[in-house]
């Protein structure tokens, strides 16, 4: 019999929740699964034959065998969630769709299992606005795909217990992830809304002509974004001001910059440049983009983390 403390039910089985799926199951946790795709088996052979070599390249010890056969397809949410310690949502990022399934969670499982959403933007007070109880919901809100990128966004609402606060971040970290726990809820969290800021700026240069999508991720990839994967944006800003620190950039760079006017695309300026980065790279198809791209990524962090020991 497994251990019910590493037992975990992966609600939505599809970019998000597959990815959760493999994580757990390569840190010896027993996974039941719960997606009315089809497809479903066939998923999480898929999943596992695409995250095992990611995980071992990142040092985790697993066996993809038995990375499969801890992993199951339940058929239904009550067999899904019985006896397991959390439950991980990865389902539609609808609020309704949330509200309607947590409150029934709520129900269905133990006083002590932990009920997080990988929501991307909507907080844990919108998902449990109708439950009485609400403590044992909570934000974990991980990066695509979450078995590469190690942070998780801890977001607990006012209802939240500091119980579970605590068991989700312990959890996460078991699993070699970074969990970073918000203060305040808002809306996006912390990540999506500097991502949101980013990318509104970016699909506005785009659109206005100023550069072609590849131009503008060379640069990222060759400036900003190599600086912060290493330091973070904040520590930059300390960096860069030299001896004199954040305050010096500050009133000597950023006060020349306090004039610019940021880009605010309209949706039709977004679909537009959608359709360019489309276009732009679309002779690479999405599985080999992907498998590039978290390539790259695992080598970044391998790099990063060696760094820092
Ligand atoms: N894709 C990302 O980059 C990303 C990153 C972080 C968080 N998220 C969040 O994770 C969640 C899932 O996103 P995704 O990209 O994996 O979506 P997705 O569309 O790939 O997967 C959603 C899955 O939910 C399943 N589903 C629908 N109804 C269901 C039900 N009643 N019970 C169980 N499963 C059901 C669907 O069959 C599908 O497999 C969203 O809340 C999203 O905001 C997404
Ligand atoms: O970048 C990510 O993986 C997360 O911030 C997601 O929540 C987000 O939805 C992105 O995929 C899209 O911006």
């Amino acid at each position: 019999m497994n251990s019910p403390q590493r037992s975990v039910a992966v609600i939505g089985a599809g970019t998000i929740g597959l990815s959760w799926a493999s994580l757990f199951a390569a840190h010896g946790w027993t996974v039941r699964v719960s997606d009315p795709r089809p497809d479903l088996g066939q998923a999480i052979d898929d999943a596992v034959s695409e995250a095992a070599p990611a995980l071992i390249a990142l040092g985790v010890d697993v066996e993809t065998s038995d990375l499969r056969s801890r992993i199951t397809a339940s058929a239904s949410l009550e067999e899904a969630v019985d006896g397991v310690s959390i439950v991980q949502e990865n389902g539609p990022e609808r609020v309704d769709w949330k509200r309607e399934l947590f409150a029934k969670l709520e129900s269905i499982t133990a006083g002590d299992t932990i009920l997080a959403t990988s929501s991307s933007s909507i907080p844990a007070s919108e998902i449990a606005r109708d439950i009485a109880d609400g403590s044992r919901i909570i934000v974990g809100h991980p990066y695509n795909p979450p078995h590469v990128l190690p942070v998780v966004e801890v977001v607990p609402s006012e209802k939240t217990s500091q119980t579970t606060i605590d068991r989700a971040a312990e959890i996460y970290a078991s699993l070699g992830r970074e969990p970073v726990i918000l203060k305040k809820e808002i809306a996006g969290f912390v990540g999506n809304r500097l991502q949101l800021a980013l990318l509104r700026e970016a699909f506005s240069l785009v659109h206005a002509g100023v550069v072609e999508p590849e131009m503008l991720d060379r640069l990222m990839r060759g400036s900003l974004g190599l600086r912060w994967a290493a330091v973070g944006p904040l520590a930059a800003v300390r960096l860069g001001g030299g001896p004199g620190g954040a305050k010096h950039l500050m009133e000597n760079v950023g006060k020349e910059m306090e004039h610019i006017q940021l880009g605010s695309p309209t949706p039709e300026a977004m679909t537009d440049v959608a359709a360019t980065i489309d276009e732009a790279y679309g002779q690479k198809d999405y599985a080999t983009a992907a498998k590039d791209a978290g390539r790259a990524q695992i080598a970044i962090l391998t790099a990063t983390r060696k760094a820092a020991a």
